[in-house]
């Protein structure tokens, strides 16, 4: 259930489930029924486009007013900004899946004049591929969408102009899935299964991680919590000087890469957070070179820029908007395409992160990202991250279901602290939120 669809894709499951009266009859029944469960009696006005998505908003208004609600439906093309205002409540069933250009300044200025908005499918300008607005999208308390989500539900800005999102079955075939075979998900736990730890596992077998540490070693540090809090048996800060750790289970070592990369247990690396950008560069090439499973972030990237071949042999990478910009260029419209095409480039699985993260392998398997609260955009989250995917390709997980996971679990821990957390309390928040995944 949690595949994504495009519009395009979606159009191609209407067209092998046939029946589009039946379809159309149940969408607009879903319609009603979420109105009728959440709202009082109102004054409804259907603003009703030219495709199946104005026939959806015309089959919620006849179940509206069997329900004895006061309803009329308006052709948005010829409907007056009075008509607007003059509603308590305006379902905007304009466009949907079928959006090919901008909306016009005179829908525009329709929707705008509404109180409050129930979007059909989508709110009408909100591109359904991308979440992009094109032209103009009006803010909707409520979207109602059949069959599967699509990505501009999920990906900003249209995940946060749908308002409240439902997903409704309209009785659309299962079947008709098999021939488009979606890539793309909301990340959920369905897409991944957490290492189990054995009876025999020994700190080595479940899985080593050594995090490159450079001047400021808190980056590094978070990342080194996190990956022991996230099951890695044995995590080494590989630092240039001695320090003073007072975590009593974090090795530190202060020999040469060279040296340590000599020690074959050795076979998963994060490099980047905190390292500086010249080390960081350098130090992802002799990773690459000796063949280790890398997880590149932060300065690593920076070192990268310009130069996403640079990355080539490393497992994961993590950049946010601003790194990958610099290594891969302007994101564009659809940040789910972007992630996509750094993937395949790099050949190295892809969180490119934000409040809706990312995720995508070099096959073109994508997942978006939505459990992520805002209050996690704060300092070392990151770093937190880096060091959660790197604990879960150690301890033997495909590299794209460890950067599904890691995201998930990162998002997770995030929300049962709340507001106010900080990047260093999230490692001890995991083990509770991996333990209600059984
Ligand atoms: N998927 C499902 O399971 C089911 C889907 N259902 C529903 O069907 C919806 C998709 O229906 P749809 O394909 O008819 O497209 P829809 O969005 O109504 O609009 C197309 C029309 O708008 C026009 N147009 C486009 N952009 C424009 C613009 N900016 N300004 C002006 N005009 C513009 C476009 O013109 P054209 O591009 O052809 O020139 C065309 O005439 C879907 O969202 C869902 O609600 C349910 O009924 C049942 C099951
Ligand atoms: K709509």
């Amino acid at each position: 259930m949690n595949e994504l669809l495009t519009p395009a894709e979606m159009a191609r499951a209407d067209a092998a489930a046939g029946n589009v009266a039946a379809l159309m009859d149940a969408a607009g029944r879903a319609v009603a029924r979420a109105i009728l469960q959440r709202y009082k009696p109102c004054s409804v006005l259907v603003l009703a486009g030219p495709g199946n998505n104005g026939g959806d908003g015309k089959v919620a208004a006849r179940y509206l007013a069997q329900a004895g609600w006061p309803v009329r439906v308006a052709d948005a093309f010829t409907a007056t900004i009075e008509q607007v205002q003059r509603a308590e409540l305006v379902i905007d069933a304009i466009f949907g899946a079928g959006l090919s250009r901008d909306v016009s300044p005179q829908i525009a200025d329709l929707l705008r004049a509404a109180k409050r908005i129930v979007a059909v499918d989508v709110p009408s300008g909100v591109d359904g591929a991308t979440g992009q607005v094109r032209g103009y999208a009006p803010q909707a308390e409520l979207t109602i969408t059949f069959f599967r989500k699509k990505p501009g539900h999920l990906l900003y800005p249209g995940r946060g102009l749908c308002g409240k999102l439902l997903l409704r079955d309209i009785g659309m075939p299962e079947r008709v899935l098999e021939d488009i075979a979606p890539q793309a998900w909301e990340n959920t736990p369905a897409l991944f299964t957490l290492p189990r730890y054995e009876a025999t596992s020994h700190k080595y077998s479940a899985g080593d991680v050594t995090v490159l540490c450079g001047e400021l070693a808190g980056a590094a540090r978070l990342a080194c919590a996190a990956a022991r809090r996230a099951g890695a048996g044995m995590v080494t800060l590989a630092a240039t000087t001695p320090m003073v750790l007072p975590e009593a289970g974090l090795i530190l070592r202060t020999d040469p890469l060279a040296t340590l990369l000599q020690d074959a247990r050795r076979h998963t690396w994060i490099v980047g957070p905190g390292l500086g950008v010249a080390r960081a560069g350098d130090a992802l090439a002799q990773l690459i070179a000796a063949g280790k499973t890398i997880v590149a972030d932060a300065d690593a990237l920076t070192a990268c820029t310009g130069a996403p071949e640079k990355l080539r042999g490393t497992a994961i990478i993590t950049p946010h908007t601003g790194e990958f910009v610099r290594v891969f260029g302007e994101i564009g419209p659809s940040k789910l395409e972007a992630a996509r095409r750094a993937a395949a480039t790099t050949g190295t699985v892809t969180i490119l992160k934000g409040a809706d993260t990312v995720i995508a392998a070099p096959d073109g398997r994508a997942a978006i990202n939505t459990n992520a609260p805002a209050y996690l955009a704060t300092g070392g989250t990151g770093d937190v991250l880096a060091g959660l995917s790197a604990a879960l390709l150690a301890q033997g997980m495909p590299s794209f279901e460890a950067a599904c996971a890691a995201v998930w679990l990162h998002g997770e821990a995030a929300r049962s602290l709340g507001p106010g957390l900080l990047a260093e309390g999230l490692p001890a928040a995991l083990p509770q939120v991996m333990a209600a995944l059984g």
